[in-house]
């Protein structure tokens, strides 16, 4: 099974220009490794999402060092930190961000497409992966499943390079309790069963209960909670 170690160091990051300039995130230091839910909680607009950008190298910090598996990101050229997305990062998200008109298993073995990878090599995982997150089989397309079955495509989606990471914003947000609640164990058994990296920005207090590190952003600093 894929590891991951991540190790941030004086992370800051800001955003607007002059009088308006200010930081929107910062972080002094923060150690994660695979086999743990990390959590983040806080206020809306307090920079959770900000923080997950930065994290999987999608934004760059102004400040500070990101150190996956001991290299630091803001060293690679950004085909690497692409390629390290693609091999290693999930990402799942609150909208879920399915093709409605693609069935699941279309649905699912979309990134394969996109990366130019063959689908054939993947099928049977992408099958197995509906299978196993219980989306149920024979629909046609992603539009007719209900919100919770959606979230669980999307998932499986996140799954399909099988990531030692996966980040997830506010990914129970739009379900009703018991599909949250479900969405929220089966994120907790893909850190401690199989050993991933599960980072989740939400304010859900389900998946805080079941965190193994709770991390909270307050007036634009990360502080651990446990
Ligand atoms: N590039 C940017 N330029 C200006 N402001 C920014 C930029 N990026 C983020 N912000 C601001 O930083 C703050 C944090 O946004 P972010 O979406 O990370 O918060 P959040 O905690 O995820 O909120 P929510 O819980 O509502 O999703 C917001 O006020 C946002 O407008």
């Amino acid at each position: 099974m894929p590891r991951a170690t991540l190790s941030v160091n004086g992370l800051r990051f800001q955003a607007g220009r002059g009088a308006d300039r200010r930081t929107i995130i910062a972080v002094d230091r923060l150690e994660l490794a695979s086999g743990g839910l990390a959590t983040i909680s806080g206020a809306s607009g307090s920079g959770k999402s900000t923080l997950l950008y930065l994290l999987s190298g999608l934004l760059s910090p102004g400040a500070g060092r990101i150190l996956w598996d001991g290299t630091d990101h803001a060293l690679l050229t950004e085909a690497a930190r692409d390629r390290w997305r693609r091999r290693n990062a999930g990402f799942v998200f609150q909208g879920f961000h399915l093709i409605e008109e693609l069935s699941p298993l279309e649905n699912v073995l979309a990134p394969v497409w996109f990366g130019s990878f063959r689908a054939g090599d993947r099928r049977d995982r992408a099958q197995a992966l509906l299978d196993r997150l219980g989306v149920p089989m024979g629909r046609k397309t992603a539009a007719v499943l209900s919100r919770g079955e959606q979230q669980r495509v999307a998932l499986a989606r996140a799954l399909i390079f099988d990531p030692a990471v996966i980040f997830a914003d506010e990914p129970t947000a739009s379900l009703d309790a018991a599909a949250g609640a479900e969405v929220a164990r089966l994120l907790a058994d893909l850190a401690r069963t199989e050993d991933r990296l599960v980072i989740v920005a939400s304010h859900d207090d389900r998946l805080h209960a079941l965190a193994d590190h709770r991390l909270q952003v307050a007036q634009g600093a990360l502080e651990r909670l446990s």
